[in-house]
């Protein structure tokens, strides 16, 4: 068993970066570094030089789902071989990449990176993003057993334009988690910021908070610290 170890049975705070030096400065509160391979200068020269104490979860996104990385052979060879670095604790890949949306040859070898991820016990979070809107909540059900299928943890980032969508990927993520499902849901954009401390109140496994707010990966997420503190706050009610 490695040192760097992730399970999603309790909530993971995953503090992502392009570079891994931002690791000390992560550790006092988050549980892992969530290291983006698609915006990374060197990635893997970068993982071979690691030593820090958190686990990493290796995102190598899609430019098809607004990432960095836009040759889809390169990035999943990439992706494999970042799982040989022992401090790779969980993987992510995109639901829609496993499920035969891009193409017939990426989805095989997208499904090889999984299969190398199980063999090495790794598990793999199977992500879903929607950059313009949020479902109703029968289709972020859907959303999330499809990924949930797909991987080990079903991970679905929506954007929120009112309350009406923080409530509706709330009840998805109520529901999904009474049924016994694995799930990571955050709200994108302002008015989804508050589902990224209160998600986890309704099962949520994974939250991303910056050390640095301006290396912010997504829209609305708060700071590292903030985050950190307002899941603590909420998790223990006074
Ligand atoms: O998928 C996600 C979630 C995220 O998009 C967010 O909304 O916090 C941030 C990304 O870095 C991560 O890979």
């Amino acid at each position: 068993m490695s040192e760097y170890d992730l399970d999603f049975d309790e909530f993971v705070l995953a503090a992502p970066t392009d570079t891994l030096a931002v690791e000390p400065d992560a550790r006092e509160h988050a549980d892992a570094v969530e290291f983006r391979l698609d915006l990374a200068d060197n990635p893997l020269d970068q993982l071979a030089a690691y030593d820090g104490e958190l686990p990493l979860i290796a995102t190598n996104r899609a430019a098809w789902e607004a990432g960095g990385a836009d040759d889809e052979t390169e990035r999943l060879v990439t992706l494999e071989t970042a799982l040989e670095y022992d401090a790779v604790a969980a993987v992510d890949l995109e639901s829609r990449a496993l499920t035969g949306a891009v193409d017939a040859a990426a989805t095989d070898r997208a499904r090889e990176v999984r299969a190398t991820a199980r063999e090495r016990g790794v598990p793999v979070i199977a992500s879903v993003h929607d950059f313009d809107g949020t479902p109703p909540v029968d289709e972020l059900a859907d959303l999330l057993r499809v990924a949930g299928e797909a991987g080990d943890v079903a991970k679905l980032a929506t954007t929120a334009q009112d309350r009406e969508d923080a409530l509706a990927l709330l009840t998805a993520t109520h529901r999904a988690t009474a049924a016994g499902e694995t799930v990571a849901t955050m709200g994108m954009g302002a008015a989804g910021q508050h589902t990224r401390a209160v998600a986890p109140v309704y099962g949520s496994k994974i939250g991303y908070a910056p050390v640095d707010p301006a290396d912010a990966t997504a829209p609305g997420q708060y700071p590292l610290a903030e985050l950190r503190r307002l899941v603590a706050e909420l998790q223990s009610p006074a």
